[in-house]
């Protein structure tokens, strides 16, 4: 097993960087379905450019490289302990190589250990076969994704669907409305997983243990291969589409488990995952600790930017699109003509502030001038070199809603007049930026490697303390192109497409499986 160590570095870096074929196919039949032009369209061949270039630059799809989940098979006699600890070995040197995000944050404090190496991180499942190899699979699943999980326990009423009872019918409802509550959150199009049954911990597993299947396989059991195919036909007429902006694709993969249950409890346990749908495995020699063979097809065997339509070329693209390129910081007149729909392109400083630099803002001083500013809600993969100099290495949104809370005080009290992230916000900042004259972006959730490209340098940091992905970057950017989705008129097209896909999922409240 001298070459475990090194085949579990391989395998991390694999799924942080290269998006397995069948993910990859099914976004290409997403492309296929949206017009061009559109939002949604432009937004996925983004995407489409971000999976190339991660695979090209050999840096993460996402720069949220979330809790390494590694389930593992092996035979008896295998050495567990040898391992779990090369495995802890070679995420901490892909944490510092920048293959993954330093994700592991004490509860209590927190601190940011720095390596991903903590309480409960990274996850390691061992279990034992009859085979005489070893399985490894990996699964990298973002935070963002994560929060949109949701259980539902049976039987329960659901807004837009009414009551959903203990049968197969019941659990239509419960995974539609998984769909509907997700909305963009968790970087549409996803994919999802399914636990029927179980108790709360082993149902919420067996959802997380679907996504392990491929994306193109059949279900063997013929009522939950129906159910599969239905939600696939019917999720995606919810319109809610890639980012949340509207469109004809909003899922991309749904399966389905099922477990026994205790007679008192029905749950249904859903995993949702975002497009950046990163899990790969590999078959182990037992002498070796060599790779075999890759479980999924590996990426490189999918072109991804064949219909190349970059976010740039919206205005040409799009007939009555607009777009606008902004030098920072900018006017309240600048922020004022724009209109939701809107591209816009950002040249010149932007600062990165997340869910710890928004609870520090409210009651301090903030240490740069944010008047007029441009505030990306960011966590990145940086690397310091040798010579002391940060470098992006991925550099994508976060979820903004969780800066829902402070958001309006802090552009009430430092005049930031840009707020960039993903997902939108809700109704109290739309009323601050209509009071204060600033607007929100949505940038392409997941497209780490597009707007890393963007940023030209980094000019400072502050807040180091909170941790690399919490810190305040101070970056140079140019050409970082990001779609207006609420505006300083009160607009909000992400209001819009909620009430929208609920108006939708209501259609299908009459029962179908009976
Ligand atoms: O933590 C991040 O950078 C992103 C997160 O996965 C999110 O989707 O909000
Ligand atoms: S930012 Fe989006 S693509 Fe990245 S992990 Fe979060 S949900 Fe997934």
């Amino acid at each position: 097993m001298r070459y475990f160590e090194e085949s579990m570095y391989r395998l991390i870096e694999e799924t942080s960087t290269n998006l397995p074929a069948d993910v990859r196919r099914a976004l290409k039949r997403a492309q296929e379905m949206e017009d061009a032009g559109t939002r949604a369209a432009l937004s996925l061949s983004t995407i489409a450019d971000n999976i190339e270039m991660a695979e090209t630059n050999v840096s993460p799809i996402c720069q949220d490289t979330g809790m390494p989940t590694f389930i593992i098979k092996c035979p008896v006699g295998a050495n567990q302990i040898e391992m779990k600890k090369a495995i802890r070995s070679a995420v901490a040197r892909a944490t510092k190589d920048g293959k993954l995000r330093s994700n592991s944050v004490d509860s209590l404090t927190g601190a940011n250990t720095g390596d991903n190496l903590g309480e409960g991180t990274p996850v390691i499942h061992f279990e034992q076969w009859e085979k005489d190899e070893i399985e490894v699979r990996l699964i990298l699943k973002g935070g963002g994704c994560e929060n949109k999980n949701i259980q539902y326990s049976l039987p329960t009423e659901l807004e837009g669907l009414g009551r959903a009872g203990r049968d197969l019918d019941g659990i239509r409802k419960c995974i539609l409305h998984a769909v509907y509550q997700a909305q963009g959150h968790g970087c549409s199009a996803g994919f999802i997983g399914v636990g029927i049954g179980g108790d709360r911990t082993t149902g919420y597993e067996l959802a997380k243990m679907q996504l392990f299947r491929p994306v193109d396989d059949v279900n063997p059991n013929e009522d939950l291969r129906k159910l599969e195919e239905y939600i696939m036909e019917h999720a995606n007429k919810l319109g809610i589409g890639t980012m949340g902006f509207g469109g004809q694709v909003t899922l991309l993969g749904c399966k389905i488990g099922a477990y026994n249950r205790l007679p008192a409890s029905f749950f249904v346990s859903v995993a949702y995952n975002c497009w950046a749908f990163r899990r790969q495995g590999v078959r182990i020699d037992i002498g070796s600790g060599q790779i075999q063979d890759w479980l999924y097809e590996r990426g490189s065997s999918v072109q991804m930017s064949d219909t190349k339509q970059p976010m740039e070329a919206a205005a040409i693209a799009g007939e009555k699109r607009r777009e606008f390129v902004l030098h920072t910081p900018v006017t309240e007149e600048q922020i004022r003509q724009l209109k939701v729909g809107d591209v816009v392109i950002i040249k010149g400083p932007m600062y990165t502030g997340r869910d710890a630099v928004h609870k520090y803002l409210v009651d301090h001083d903030c240490p740069v001038d944010l008047n007029g500013a441009a505030l990306y809600h960011c966590g990145p993969v940086m690397l310091k070199d040798e010579d002391g100099n940060w470098h992006v290495k991925a550099a994508g949104p976060t979820t903004s809603i969780r800066e829902e809370p402070y958001q309006a005080d802090i552009l009430k009290k430092f005049g930031v007049r840009i707020v960039i992230g993903k997902g939108g916000m809700g109704a109290k900042t739309l009323a601050a930026l209509k009071e204060h004259g600033a607007v929100y972006l949505n940038a392409i959730g997941g497209a780490a490697q597009y707007y890393a490209d963007t940023i030209k340098r980094v000019n400072g940091v502050d807040f180091l303390n909170f941790g690399v992905p919490e810190a305040m970057w101070h970056l140079e950017v140019d050409g970082f192109a990001a779609i207006v989705t609420m505006d300083a008129h009160g607009n909000s097209l992400h209001a819009d497409v909620e009430m929208d896909s609920l108006q939708k999922l209501s259609q299908f409240k009459d029962p179908v499986f009976i």
